[in-house]
């Protein structure tokens, strides 16, 4: 039988994304390939990071007994589970369940695309240059991206700010997905972002903060 590696599961609402303040259940799974410099959960990264094992079968009767009807895959990378594909069809079978999958943009999301329509969307991570990362970035993702899905640009700086706009602009982000830029928190002055939104004219985009952060502070876990 196969088994994932569930770091948390909690219900709450949802304090990022598109259905942000909305309530969803939360699937955290284990382990990431990525090492962002201002990772809020880098606890679910660690080898000795204690799981629940649980079944495709364990995690959908999970979801049905929430009764809630938004599912947030996290992690951790969630598209680095092993059979990630079939848990996201045994979640489909749940009635009225839609699926977003917050995910790092170094995992090719065209399988994902291919094989499931709009109930299941995806946010994808942008890592700009402060986070480190931006050189595991595969940028055909940002080509499979539809208006049903979120690109997330994570700042910690104006330069961040400057780099995200140079990377919306190449691809013509605006007009083929949700565009998102999101603070990391407490690193940056949000009125300074609002500026340079302004001063760019950026169209479109939308702000976000993390609302649970906002409600619980920057370090609870299981909300
Ligand atoms: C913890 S990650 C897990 C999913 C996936 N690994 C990813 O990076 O998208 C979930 C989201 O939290 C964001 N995040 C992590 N630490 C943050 C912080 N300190 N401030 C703001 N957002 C943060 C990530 O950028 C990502 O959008
Ligand atoms: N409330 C709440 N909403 C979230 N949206 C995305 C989250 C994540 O860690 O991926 C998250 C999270 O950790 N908590
Ligand atoms: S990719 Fe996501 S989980 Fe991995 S280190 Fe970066 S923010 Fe954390
Ligand atoms: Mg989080």
């Amino acid at each position: 039988m196969e088994y994932y590696q569930i770091a948390e599961r909690f219900v709450s609402i949802n304090g990022e994304g598109i259905f942000a303040g909305q309530l969803a259940v939360f699937v955290r799974f284990k382990g990431c390939n990525l090492h962002c410099s201002y990772c809020d959960t880098l606890w679910a990264n660690q080898k000795d990071c204690g799981t629940e094992e649980l079944t495709r079968e364990e995690i959908a009767d999970y979801i049905k007994s929430t009764g809630i009807h938004h599912v947030t895959l996290t992690g951790g990378e969630p598209l680095l589970q092993n059979n990630i594909i079939q848990l996201i069809e045994s979640l489909l079978e749940v009635s009225n369940v839609k699926i977003e999958i917050e995910t790092n943009g170094s995992i090719d999301l065209l399988p994902i695309k291919q094989r499931f329509n709009e109930r299941v969307t995806l946010t994808m991570d942008y890592k700009l240059p402060s986070s480190r990362m931006e050189q595991y970035m595969k940028i055909e993702n940002l080509s499979s991206l539809q208006k049903e899905d979120v690109v997330k640009f994570v700042v910690s700086t104006i330069a961040d700010l400057e780099h995200a706009k140079q990377v919306i602009y190449q691809n013509r982000l605006l007009e083929k997905t949700n565009v998102y830029i999101s603070p990391v928190y407490g690193k940056i002055q949000l009125e300074d972002i609002v500026e340079w939104m302004k001063m760019n004219q950026l169209n479109k985009a939308t702000l976000q903060m993390q609302l649970h952060k906002i409600i619980w502070g920057s370090e609870a876990k299981g909300v």
